[in-house]
């Protein structure tokens, strides 16, 4: 199977640590990270920061249920305890894009149907690969000039902080 685009969140705890735990779980895969941004939390406003990042990875031997069954297992080892909907959490790591792979299976939506308006996937995930395309929406670097500068704002470079 072909490149996947994973997303990383934290607004709990040791954020920096967590996200941290995600990479090296995927170390054997990793081809990129991004850099790390605080970002201002969408959905539920009334919750601390996350700090977000990106990562791309690269197995021929696993399919999209296999990163699934990763991103579930990074979750796991972070505690992350499932709550409230876009509540806070120790971690979280959404299943971005598997190659050109479409699916409507709620348990794994293809491409993650949040990513077209979520600044705080696109900034990262456009910051390691400047051709990205979300298959069905069209290039990265166009769908975050469609939304409203405030989204971008949100999304702030931390350069003191790094995904080692
Ligand atoms: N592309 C995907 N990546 C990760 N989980 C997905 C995906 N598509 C569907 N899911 C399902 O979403 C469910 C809930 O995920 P989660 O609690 O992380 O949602 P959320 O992060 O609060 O909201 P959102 O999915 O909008 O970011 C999981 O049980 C998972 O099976
Ligand atoms: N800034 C930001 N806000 C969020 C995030 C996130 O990763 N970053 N994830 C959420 C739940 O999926 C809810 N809100």
């Amino acid at each position: 199977m072909s490149r996947t685009v994973l997303s990383l969140g934290s607004n709990l705890g040791d954020r920096l640590g967590y996200l941290q735990l995600a990479v090296d779980g995927l170390r054997d895969a990793l081809v990129a990270v991004s850099s790390v941004y605080e970002t201002r939390p969408w959905g539920v406003s009334d919750q601390p920061d996350f700090l977000n990042a990106v990562c791309v990875v690269d197995d021929p031997g696993r399919d999209e249920w296999d990163w699934l069954r990763r991103a579930q297992e990074l979750e796991e080892a972070a505690d992350r305890v499932r709550e409230q909907r876009w509540g806070p959490r120790t971690l979280d790591v959404d299943v971005v894009v598997v190659g050109e792979v479409r699916s409507e299976d709620p348990r794994l939506l293809l491409p993650h149907p949040g990513t077209a308006s979520r600044a705080t996937v696109l900034v990262p995930w456009l910051e390691i690969e400047q051709a990205a395309w979300l298959p069905g929406r069209g290039s990265v670097a166009g769908l975050l000039a469609e939304l409203p500068a405030e989204e971008r704002a949100g999304v702030r470079l931390r350069d003191d902080l790094r995904l080692a």
